[in-house]
């Protein structure tokens, strides 16, 4: 019997596409970045290169064919307006500082036109839009004198004809560079949901019956799957379980993974297993990193991958797999080498010729060999995927043209609870067989728009909304992810658990197990208790290397948070952001009594939910120990280091905390951090006056303290790298968060090391 609330597909897509448009709305203003490169003044083009969006004043020096047949254009300041002081000691001009990094989606535009009123003839009119428009490209490398981009549709395919002419455009003109806010996820998307809005019932596949509770999961085939024989032999039974509950479902199988129990471990070998019975696999991931983590893991074993993207934003280690390099460096891709060094050469002639007529021959022939190289590269690609048992792209990348009218058995999805839902549908829409793995009970996508319009508005393409369409979508919100909700729809039949992690100390552990994953975590022995002591290098013992966690409370009066206005005030441009100056020393303190026991600054982090925060322990620490890593809480999510200090912030007579209160950040950025990398480092009965208010109600905190042996938190390590050392400074609004500067504090008997610095003196603190 299906599921009693079945999801009209066409009601669901047109939801989503008006949460689409609001989220890209909310983003595109919220990231200051231009979707166009709109004309502007050279005043607006310097702020823009001040405040990181653009490079100006430069010139197209040198092109050449790169990787996929893009042109590739090297940028160089143009010296009739380089300064004196921004050359080196030969002379030449150099760049002057910007925030343009490899990766970034640009547009170059020739500045001449750009800003100017416009005229009355349409012709300039004409000239100037040209002007404007520009190309866009994305940056591959970035250097002292110049910076390279490559030139071509994004998503792969190369150059089109009018690129083409538009980068030849740019000979001699004084050209400059904006950041744009890379909407092709947003167009993949939202060109997904259109077309499921227009699909009619015939077409919709089982899997999609199934992922919108008109139908339900087939019964397991675990005959057809045959007897498993594992390549790993280091699977645990959970992982196995999973691998078989995959190989066996006929629609939909979830994995789910807490923080490292595996996911990606057990994946690899799910792949192994679907190549070994001839099943073509499509494997997608929300970024990049995602789907480079499996392709790392998998070529090793030998099985034939490409990995579909832009070369620029790959991780080096893959690029071997990488389409467009394979399509050079396999046979195939033998002729359309040849052709490419041909359109290199022309391209060189291009700059020795004076004559207008020759050049313009030449361009001319320019456009023919890329068209022929096109067509022939075109071949080489679909013959290339189509060769490949295991396809692997980004979810928006899978919408792209290399993988039209492929047809793979599985989709496999790595980080599902990370990805929007209408992500995941650009890589689902064909899908027989689907595998997600991920974690519902970490933090879902960030979403910055409300959705308010998608409640009080009927959507587009759809007629006026009943209540009982009202009713059906409640719950429907980009926050949901496919992973959630198929897993609301049809139960935990549809998904597998892993439960032996490999990050931490099996007392650390205990608290995102019990709070979270219903007890059901275990600690694998090669990490359940290791402490900083045991690095493989020398570390003297002492109460922070030799102790899994540590929590400072800082509460006392002695370290309030700073409100926004405060900080700006000093001229910070920090946003809505918190800092806590006090509890900075304290944290810059902690890393130094790290680093004088042995432990070396490459194996720490200093991490914060804080931007202000982040500012202020980067202007104490950076300098000083270059090696250490400073970062954002969210940002540090999948790194991992031997000793994690985190720095929580709030502290306020309201007792507020802000985003912290919600509970899968919890798990996600806090205990994911044990996760990832954290011991806590727990003293013995060093809790003296110390104190937490009994009656602790903060959402934050009252997890913690339902710990029935927060003694228990301790080292949690994974293999490799085996050691971390977590501090957990909390603040003030501790304290005050239940009972105010009531001093009559209690201390439950499981929380031993609980240091309180609320009567130290603060000048003590600055000592070191
Ligand atoms: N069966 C196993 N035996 C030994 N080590 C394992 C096993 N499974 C996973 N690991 C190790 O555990 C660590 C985490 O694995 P993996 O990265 O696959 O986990 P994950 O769940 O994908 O992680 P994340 O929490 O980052 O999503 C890795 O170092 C991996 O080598």
């Amino acid at each position: 019997m299906p599921p009693p609330n079945p999801i009209p597909i066409p009601l669901f897509a047109s939801t989503q596409l008006t949460l689409l448009h609001e989220e890209h709305a909310a983003e595109v203003s919220s990231s200051k970045l231009a979707s166009t490169a709109a004309a502007v003044s050279p005043t607006t083009r310097r702020t823009l290169q001040a405040t990181g969006y653009a490079l100006t004043g430069l010139i197209l020096s040198q092109c050449r064919t790169g990787l996929g047949g893009r042109v590739v254009g090297e940028f160089a300041p143009d010296p009739a307006v380089a300064s004196e002081e921004s050359r080196a000691a030969d002379g030449t001009p150099r760049l002057g500082s910007h925030g343009i990094r490899v990766g970034d989606v640009v547009r170059v535009s020739d500045v001449a036109g750009a800003g100017k009123k416009v005229g009355g003839k349409d012709k300039d009119k004409e000239k100037e839009k040209d002007a404007e428009k520009g190309v866009e490209g994305v940056v591959t490398r970035t250097g002292d004198r110049a910076v390279w981009i490559a030139f071509g549709r994004q998503g792969g395919g190369g150059m089109s004809k009018e690129d083409d002419e538009a980068v030849e455009e740019l000979w001699g003109k004084k050209v400059w560079a904006i950041k744009l806010a890379n909407d092709v996820t947003y167009r993949r998307m939202r060109q997904t949901m259109e077309k499921m809005v227009k699909m009619t019932g015939t077409e919709y596949s089982h899997f999609m019956r199934v992922a919108f509770g008109h139908t339900t999961p087939l019964q397991l085939d675990t005959e057809a799957c045959g007897p498993v024989e594992f390549t790993d032999p280091t699977l645990n039974d959970s992982q196995k379980d999973a691998i078989r509950f995959a190989l066996a479902s006929r629609d939909i199988a979830l994995i789910h993974g807490p923080p490292g129990t595996g996911k990606t471990h057990t994946l690899i070998e799910l792949i192994l297993q679907f190549v070994q019975r001839n099943k073509r696999v499509l494997v997608c991931g929300p970024s990049n990193v995602s789907v480079d983590n499996i392709v790392e893991r998998l070529a090793p074993k030998k099985v034939p991958v490409v990995r579909i993207g832009h070369p620029a934003r790959l991780l080096p280690s893959v690029l071997e797999h990488s389409l467009e390099v394979l399509t050079q460096t396999s046979d195939a891709g033998g002729i359309v080498k040849d052709i490419r060094k041909e359109i290199d050469e022309k391209q060189a002639s291009i700059r020795k010729t004076r004559s207008g007529r020759e050049r313009r021959g030449i361009y001319d022939e320019l456009k023919l060999l890329r068209k022929e190289f096109r067509q022939r590269e075109s071949k080489c690609v679909d013959n290339l995927v189509r060769e490949s048992s295991v396809v692997l792209a980004t979810l928006h990348g899978a919408g792209g043209h290399q993988l039209k009218n492929q047809k793979f058995d599985v989709v496999i999805i790595d980080e599902a609870s990370q990805a929007l839902e209408a992500q995941c549908w650009i890589s689902l829409l064909g899908a027989e067989k689907v595998v997600l793995a991920g974690d519902h009970l970490q933090l879902p996508p960030t979403v910055k728009s409300t959705g308010q319009k998608s409640k009080d508005e009927p959507s587009k393409g759809t007629d006026e909304r009943t209540d009982s369409d009202t009713e059906t979508l409640k719950g429907v919100s980009l926050e949901r992810t496919l992973f959630d909700r198929l897993l609301s729809l049809h139960g935990p039949g549809i998904k597998r658990m892993l439960t032996t992690q490999y990050r931490m100390h099996e007392k650390i552990m205990r608290f995102p197990s019990d709070e979270l994953y219903e007890g059901k975590l275990i600690a694998s022995d090669a990490v359940k208790a290791r402490l900083l002591i045991d690095l493989p290098y020398e570390v003297e013992g002492t109460d922070d290397t030799q102790e899994p966690l540590v929590f400072w409370d800082t509460q006392g009066g002695d370290f309030p948070e700073k409100a926004e206005d405060e900080i700006s005030k000093k001229g910070a441009l920090l946003g809505d952001s918190k800092s806590n100056e006090m509890e900075a020393m304290v944290v810059a303190r902690h890393v130094d009594n790290l680093i004088d026991a042995g432990v070396r600054p490459e194996s720490i982090a200093v991490i914060t939910p804080y931007n202000g925060q982040l500012a202020l322990l980067s202007r104490m620490l950076r300098e000083k120990y270059p090696g250490l890593e400073l970062g954002s809480v969210d940002g540090f999510q999948g790194r991992e280091k031997e000793a994690v200090v985190v720095s929580l912030v709030r502290s306020n007579e309201e007792h507020e905390v802000g985003f912290l209160g919600e509970k899968r950040r919890l798990n996600d950025r806090i205990p994911l951090l044990f996760a990832y990398k954290v011991g806590c480092g727990v003293k013995n009965s060093r809790c003296g006056d110390s104190s937490l208010p009994l009656s602790l109600s903060s959402p934050l905190l009252s997890p913690l303290l339902s710990l029935p042996n927060l003694q228990l938190l301790s080292p949690l390590f994974s293999s490799p790298p085996p050691f971390v050392l977590f501090f957990f400074f909390l603040s003030l609004f501790l304290m005050r968060l239940a009972n105010g500067n009531n001093s009559d504090h209690y201390v439950p008997d499981h929380i031993h090391s609980f240091h309180s610095l609320s009567r130290l003196n603060p000048a003590l603190i600055q000592i070191r």
